[in-house]
């Protein structure tokens, strides 16, 4: 059965602080510690004090038995690793994936080389201690014969398997944190105030798990066994029964929706597939695609998606093996015996990473130094992104190709102009501030302007997305909505802020059944131009023509979005990355593979968790039942994303009980978490606005940032909600009906 291993809410202690009893409660073998700091013990763990007077649980500590028992099996396991590590320097040519055919979709999940000025690291050898502690666990697991349920339930000994530097780009002590900065660092570090929770959240910190890992050896093994001891279906098979392309528009939502949601993603979450050591992809499958690499030219990471012989797209082509390589992992700053959990490379925070970079050498690569701007373009006479030194960003005939913060902007044309967007506003902020306040220097303006620019976006993301995505009930239910007057003041330094596991490889990716296969362009004079996204990937070229801003945004506005639910656009399911290649890959084949590798548990855990009934047969789900009940052997095998997607959404929302209620919880911890977020007052917020700033910040919606940003102001028309398509009761209005952020409220 599941282990929830830190639910906060509502079963856990969200609100308040309860009391604890300190009286003496952990028995001898046991030591306090922070909770998350506990993967090994009892799923019912019992709270405590920790040496530092923080809350924590009863923790098992291992006994000197133990301790001899597990040295060995350190020992053995880095032992295991090098043999590893031996084998791909000898087939190190099979590894390497080739220029073609197909490579090119590692793009995403990758940062090109040369990045290294993002902050983002991906040595593994850097990484070496999370692997080795995983061949440890498994050998300790083996030489004390604990059971599959001890192991899924991370009930190692606590104890250190290696110990890493944190973070990985540097020597890092809390005390180097300066409790009341103004500013957020750029890496996320220092966010919370208890020392040994500094990196919390931090760029490069482990997502976090709401319930204990299914790897069928408990420790990193995919899950891949139903429960019925049979191989699970193949993810490509489950994507082409149930997830065919229907054309099902949204009546009510657009494509401004759904890039929202992808904008959001980028910001919380980046996974990056494991890589050779000289930052190579790796190769799963022979070159030709008729099959997986076999015995040791089989890199340990590699997981690929079997492809049918009959397969309705690719059998023309004969292709049987989709690569497809685990993600990258790490430890937190302590690596322990347990389960394996992934690394999340950018701040877990909703803090524009994706604008200003993950680390201070990122943003520094993003700035001017000058008025507290961004770097930009403008070789078309208005503001764009700026270019990118790393032109292998985009496909070679791109006429262009931009730089960010974030390495997945020129992926398609939506989020490269949300990106723009965002880029615009700091700018122009920067630019009033400048103006109001002559005397601050570039630094000031700069970091004013990013406060400014954070703000903006948290609100938007709590008080007008998540509503519409969860429905007014659930937001309330997880007070997710922030005050229209006052402070907020929702932080507690017991919640961890981190991205959660579930949310980032299942409930968040219901955004991919929303994306429709073409963007349509209006013109005024001319007829709608469709532009097909399996023609688009990468190639941003479209966004250098004139007007190409205000063009776009007021088409995405116009444009349904697609309904979350059992369907996906052939351009992500059959040409995803396809660039000039005879196809692409499948999406939602990486969707599902992708919760096997992380392991997360299947569907019927989280739906109980969501506070619904266990699915025992599949006709309890309806019509849609009998579809499942062709793929999968029993209710218990389910695949958490493919049953998220499966459920019918709740009243008002746009997905489902179970996807709701898992992001729910993920914001709600992103946010009350979240020592900076924007409406905390001064009592805990050492960057709090004052109270006529928030209130300036409150009054921001995503259709004033549109019209504040658009190249022409004077001839824009922008509907109020500005998820919704245009009607009688939401008519697109002059932009001068939104009244910008009045800067007045920053003078000094
Ligand atoms: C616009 C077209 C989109 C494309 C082409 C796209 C593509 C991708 C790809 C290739 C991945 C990595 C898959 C893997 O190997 O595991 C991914 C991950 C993800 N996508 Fe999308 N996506 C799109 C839109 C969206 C939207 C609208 C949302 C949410 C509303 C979303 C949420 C996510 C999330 C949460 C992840 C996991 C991120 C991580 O942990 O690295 N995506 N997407
Ligand atoms: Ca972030």
């Amino acid at each position: 059965a599941a282990t929830n291993t830190n639910s906060l809410h509502p079963s856990g202690n969200p609100k308040g602080n309860p009391q604890l009893d300190t009286s003496g409660v952990c028995v001898q073998a046991e030591a306090c510690l922070p909770e998350v700091e506990c993967r090994a013990g009892k799923s019912e763990r019992t709270p405590c004090w920790t040496a530092n007077n923080t809350r924590g649980v009863c923790c098992a500590v291992p006994d000197s038995d133990d301790k001899l028992l597990i040295s060995a099996a350190i020992e053995d396991g880095r032992r295991e690793f090098k043999e590893k590590l031996g084998h791909i320097e000898q087939h190190r040519d099979e590894m390497a994936a080739k220029e073609k055919p197909l490579s090119l979709f590692h793009k995403l999940l990758k940062p090109s080389a040369g990045q290294e000025a993002n902050g983002i690291k991906t040595d593994p050898k850097e990484r070496a201690e999370a692997y080795e502690s995983v061949f440890a666990s498994r050998k300790y697991a083996e030489a004390t014969n604990m059971t599959k349920e001890d192991r899924q339930g991370g009930r190692f000994p606590r104890h250190l398997a290696a110990t890493v530097s944190w973070p990985y780009y540097g020597e890092f002590s809390s005390a180097l944190c300066n409790p009341n900065a103004r500013y957020r660092t750029y890496d996320g570090m220092c966010n919370n105030p208890v020392p040994e929770r500094a990196a919390w959240g931090s760029a490069e910190y482990p997502f976090e798990r709401l319930f204990t890992p299914a790897y069928e050896d408990g420790v990193w093994a995919p899950r891949s066994r139903s429960v019925t001891g049979n191989w699970l279906p193949s993810a490509r098979t489950i994507s082409t029964v149930l997830f065919p392309d229907v054309d099902r528009q949204d009546p009510q939502l657009n494509i401004l929706f759904m890039q929202m949601g992808q904008f959001i993603t980028h910001d919380i979450a980046q996974s990056q597939a494991v890589t050779l050591d000289d930052e190579k992809d790796i190769q799963c499958c022979a070159s030709d695609g008729s099959q997986p690499l076999y015995g040791d030219k089989l890199h340990f990471a590699c997981m690929p998606i079997d492809v049918s012989p009959n397969d309705p797209y690719y059998s023309q082509f004969g292709f049987r093996c989709m690569n497809f390589v685990r993600i990258k992992l790490a430890c937190g700053p302590e690596c322990y015996l347990g389960y394996a959990n992934q690394a999340n490379s950018v701040t877990h925070f909703i803090d524009a990473s994706l604008v200003y970079g993950n680390s201070e050498a990122a943003a520094a690569s993003l700035r001017t130094f000058q008025y507290g701007k961004l770097r930009s373009s403008h070789s078309t006479g208005i503001e764009l992104l700026p270019f990118t030194r790393q032109p292998s960003d985009c496909v070679p005939w791109a006429r262009v190709c931009f730089e960010t913060g974030d390495f997945r902007a020129n992926q398609l044309l939506a989020i490269t102009q949300f990106q723009t967007m965002f880029l615009r506003e700091h700018n122009r902020v920067a630019g009033g501030l400048n103006h109001i306040n002559p005397h601050w220097d570039d630094e000031r303006l700069f970091q004013e302007a990013r406060r400014i620019v954070i703000a903006e976006l948290q609100n938007i993301v709590f008080n007008e997305y998540l509503p519409v995505l969860l429905g007014s009930k659930k937001v309330m239910q997880f007070g997710l909505l922030d005050p229209v007057n006052g402070y907020g003041n929702s932080y507690s330094a017991d919640i961890p802020p981190m991205t959660l596991t579930e949310s980032a490889v299942a409930a968040f990716r219901f955004g991919h059944s929303t994306v429709d296969g073409f963007f349509r362009l209006l013109h005024r004079d001319a007829p709608a131009e469709d532009l097909h996204i399996k023609d688009l990937f990468f190639d941003p070229s479209k966004i250098h023509e004139p007007h190409s801003f205000d063009r776009m945004m007021y088409s995405f506005g116009q444009q349904s979005q697609q309904l979350a639910d059992n369907s996906m656009s052939a351009g992500l399911t059959n040409h995803l990355f396809q660039k000039d290649n005879p196809f692409g890959f499948d999406l939602a084949s990486l969707n599902i593979q992708r919760g096997r590798d992380f392991a997360v548990r299947p569907y019927n855990d989280y739906r109980v968790w969501a506070g619904l009934p266990r699915i025992t047969d599949f006709y309890q789900l309806g019509e849609m039942g009998s579809l499942l009940a062709q793929i999968y052997e029993s209710p218990e095998d389910i695949d958490l994303w493919v049953g998220g997607l499966y459920e019918a959404p709740s009243y008002g929302a746009v997905v489902g009980p179970t996807f709701s209620h898992l992001l729910a919880e993920m914001f709600y911890r992103l946010k009350r978490g979240d020592r900076y977020y924007f409406a905390n007052g001064p009592e805990v917020n050492p960057g709090a606005f004052t109270p006529w700033q928030l209130g300036e910040l409150r009054a921001i919606t995503l259709a004033g940032l549109i019209c504040s940003n658009v190249d022409d102001r004077y001839d824009f028309y922008q509907a109020p909600s500005a998820f919704y398509k245009s009607s009688w009761d939401n008519e697109p209005v002059p932009c001068a009906s939104y009244r910008p952020l009045d800067l007045e409220a920053w003078r000094e």
